[in-house]
């Protein structure tokens, strides 16, 4: 997929993940909308964007994405502005295990509602182009972090989600490919989050679990993590697909085309 002029859209945009996609978006020639809650860094991330790629490469809205009426009146801004949507990333998420209705909404109540309100500007039946949708899970979307069991199911149900859709999109000729992020630790704020009791809670004695697994195998920077997002959004043979990216390496992870077909185990039912 050629990137030049494509018109992009990034939930959670304003800082860490989000902004490394930002940045990987525009230097390969694309539109990028920015979606964040944070109004300040939104503003001034947008101003050193206007003076490194142009003040029409990017435009920055507030919106929150748990919300129906913020999301849906943003997507209709960015169409009018940029005239289509081609390639969206949820990314927003964040880690709460002590408000844990937040968590859901945010991490997994905001991907849904994303891919749902874009592919009605993105799917060929209603006239869009098609295009490429990146939803962000993460390495606890395919194994538990044991002082985190939300945020895991968050990760996990954007990975399942996202599978489905990508099943759907296919089926019904869409248009739109749909795959799955799913990155280690990573060096941004979000990670200051665990250190806290406000934000894990009652797994707050369990943190040294994460720090361990830190010093044991590291942790990515966000430029890394946005060479395999450009991997997902470019190579158009990607529908459904689930990227792993470790400290090691990065990975396509494979799921049997039938969960009758897991590595199993007989039960006696005698
Ligand atoms: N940092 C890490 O170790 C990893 C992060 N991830 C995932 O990557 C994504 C991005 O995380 P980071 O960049 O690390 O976090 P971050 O905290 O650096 O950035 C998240 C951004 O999302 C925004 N945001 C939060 N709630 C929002 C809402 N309701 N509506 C709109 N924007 C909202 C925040 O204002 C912030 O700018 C998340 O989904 C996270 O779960 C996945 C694996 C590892
Ligand atoms: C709590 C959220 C913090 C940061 C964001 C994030 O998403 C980070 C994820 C990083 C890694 C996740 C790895 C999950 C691995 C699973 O396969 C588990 O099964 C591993 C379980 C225990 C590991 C214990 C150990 O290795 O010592």
């Amino acid at each position: 997929m050629d990137l030049k002029d494509k018109v992009c859209v990034v939930t959670g945009a304003a800082q860490g993940l989000g902004r490394s996609f930002v940045e990987i978006l525009l230097k390969n020639g694309s539109k990028v909308a920015l979606i964040d809650v944070n109004k300040s860094l939104g503003n001034e991330l947008k101003s050193t964007l206007d003076q490194e790629y142009g003040r029409d490469r990017t435009e920055f809205y507030l919106a929150d994405v748990t919300s129906e009426e913020d999301f849906k009146g943003v997507l209709e801004k960015i169409v009018k502005t940029f005239g289509r949507i081609d390639i969206l990333c949820n990314n927003a998420g964040i880690i709460n295990e002590k408000h844990w209705e937040k968590t859901i909404a945010i991490n997994l109540g905001g991907v849904v509602r994303g891919t749902y309100l874009a592919l009605e500007h993105m799917k060929k039946e209603n006239g869009g182009n098609g295009g490429v949708i990146v939803n962000v899970s993460s390495m606890a979307g395919l194994g538990p972090l044991p002082m985190a069991p939300i945020y895991t199911a968050t990760k996990h149900g954007v990975v399942g989600f996202s599978r489905a859709m990508a099943a759907v999109s296919k089926l019904a000729n869409y248009g739109v490919r749909i795959n799955i992020l799913c990155p280690w630790f990573v060096k941004t704020s979000l990670l200051s989050s665990m250190s806290s009791e406000e934000h894990i809670g009652s797994f707050f004695p369990l943190k040294g679990i994460a720090e361990t697994m830190m010093q044991n195998r590291g942790c990515l920077e966000a430029d890394v993590v946005a060479k395999a997002f450009l991997v997902l959004v470019k190579d158009e043979s990607k529908n459904g697909d689930v990227l792993m990216i470790d400290p090691d390496e990065a990975v396509f992870v494979s799921f049997p085309e039938r969960a009758k077909d897991f590595s199993t185990t007989p039960v006696s039912l005698e």
